[in-house]
């Protein structure tokens, strides 16, 4: 279903800018039950701090998209490191395929391997304040670096570190108390029900397989 209102989100649609290939598929859509749940979530922030908001990055992304965004990410990286794909070494190629794929799932289209965000059972999402935005979290959604680890300022010592910190823990606290499971590598991704639940919170098996 499509996401309500209650909820806010990032506009343009980051992915969509991009050049996606969406075709009339909206990112804002996720299971209902996940919707369910990311409103509780929300409602849960709010009797802590009355003054936070979620606002919703990206949700349901197709298995195109997906491949889209690991070329992407791959090609962004060439470029930050001023690197010709033409001219790669066999070692360079997979170190850069390696780090893409630290962050962003192979776009499988094998039923049993689905990548989370195709479930419609995985969400990014961060924290904005009342007037809708985002809240610094010290670190940028997708970026590929040590920042993007949840704890990654758990013992900075720094005035800025310990709120980083603060509002990580905030979005983790009222994300998990709803049921949702976060990425043990992304401080932005959390899930319910997808594989990835599955597997931290030992439960048999996923409940979301891959949406049509
Ligand atoms: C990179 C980020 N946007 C993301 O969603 N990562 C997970 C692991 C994914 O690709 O499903
Ligand atoms: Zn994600």
């Amino acid at each position: 279903m499509e996401l309500p209102p209650a909820l806010l989100r990032f506009e343009p649609h980051p992915y969509i800018a991009l050049g996606a290939p969406y075709g009339r598929i909206s990112p804002f859509c996720l299971r209902s039950g996940v919707v369910e749940r990311l409103l509780e979530a929300q409602r849960i922030l709010q009797t802590n701090d009355s003054d936070l908001w979620l606002i919703i990055f990206d949700a349901y992304r197709p298995i195109a998209v997906q491949q889209f965004m690991v070329d992407w990410t791959f090609a962004d990286l060439l470029s930050h490191f001023g690197l010709d794909a033409q001219r790669l070494t066999a070692q360079q190629r997979s170190e850069l395929v390696e780090q893409v794929h630290r962050f962003w799932a192979e776009p499988s289209l094998d039923p049993a391997t689905p990548p989370p965000h195709s479930t419609g059972a995985a969400v990014d999402l961060t924290l904005a304040d009342t007037s809708g935005k985002p809240v610094a979290m010290g670190g940028e959604i997708d970026e590929i670096s040590e920042r993007s680890s949840p704890d990654h300022y758990f013992e900075d010592p720094t005035e800025i570190g310990r709120r980083f910190h603060y509002y990580r823990a905030r979005l983790r606290t009222a994300m998990e108390e709803a049921g949702f499971q976060q990425h043990p590598g992304e401080w932005w991704h959390f899930s319910y029900g997808d594989q990835l639940w599955a597997f931290y919170q030992q439960h048999p098996t996923a409940i979301y397989g891959q949406a049509q």
